[in-house]
């Protein structure tokens, strides 16, 4: 029977990629995506725009809207300080039992936890299940229409303290408009766009990053 192109990929991980060491399986995905099949991860070029607001803000606690094949989750956790917690929503159940095995190969299972369902339902409840009091740093990487109500969502829940960063991948491909127009206009955000490519493209994206102010 004919295979989904999430198995595809993990296979590639699991034939390329070294138990252990999360950034072989970046470098895994990333051929598998230029070589053989292109995917929606955030990919190499603006994985390193990822890799660098992540080493800055050093977070201790990481929220990921849309873990898709774990790409980014993977690549997020590998520059994590020793107790940090990055917790990823993915609504797909089929995408989220390939993301889980990606995560156990990379040896990322004890500071990732990867729940499933819809953002809009989860975000009021991170405080009660998981027992966090703020995220320092979200990465948003979900349904194009959720960005900005679940970030008005997170102001409401209390989710955000002063110096929050929000990073968003897609505001220009396939494009954020109602969400970049909020951020880029509230008082409360200092938003900065890191201007890049679609992953394994030539066609223009970029990540916006925003700090909360308060
Ligand atoms: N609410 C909620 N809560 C939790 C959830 N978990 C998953 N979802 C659903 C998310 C479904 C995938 C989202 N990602 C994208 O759609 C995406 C698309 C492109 C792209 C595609 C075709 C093109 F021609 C050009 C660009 C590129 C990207 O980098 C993207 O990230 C959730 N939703
Ligand atoms: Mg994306």
């Amino acid at each position: 029977t004919q295979t989904t192109r999430p198995q595809r990929m993990l296979a590639a991980v699991q034939k390329s990629a070294t138990r252990g060491d999360p950034r072989s399986v970046v470098k895994a995905i990333d051929q598998f995506c230029r070589q053989k099949e292109w995917a929606m991860n955030v990919g190499d070029e603006k994985g390193c725009i990822l890799d660098s607001v992540v080493t800055e803000v050093n977070p201790a606690t990481v929220l990921e809207l849309g873990t898709y094949c774990a790409y980014s989750t993977v690549r997020i956790a590998s520059l994590l300080p020793p107790d940090a917690k990055l917790i990823t929503l993915e609504f797909n159940p089929h995408n989220a039992a390939i993301a889980r095995q990606v995560i156990a190969w990379a040896g990322l299972g004890d500071k990732i936890q990867l729940v499933e369902g819809p953002s809009g339902d989860w975000i009021p409840k991170m405080k009660e299940k998981f027992g966090i009091e703020t995220f320092d740093l979200v990465f948003l990487d979900h349904w194009k229409d959720r960005y900005l109500p679940d970030t008005k969502l997170m102001e409401e829940c209390g989710l955000l303290r002063k110096g929050s960063v929000l990073l968003a991948d897609n505001v220009i491909c396939p494009g954020t408009p109602d969400y970049l127009e909020y951020i880029r206009n509230s008082p409360r955000y200092k938003s900065q766009y890191f201007r890049s490519h679609l992953e394994y493209t030539k066609v223009e994206d970029g990540l916006e990053k925003s700090v909360f102010l308060g």
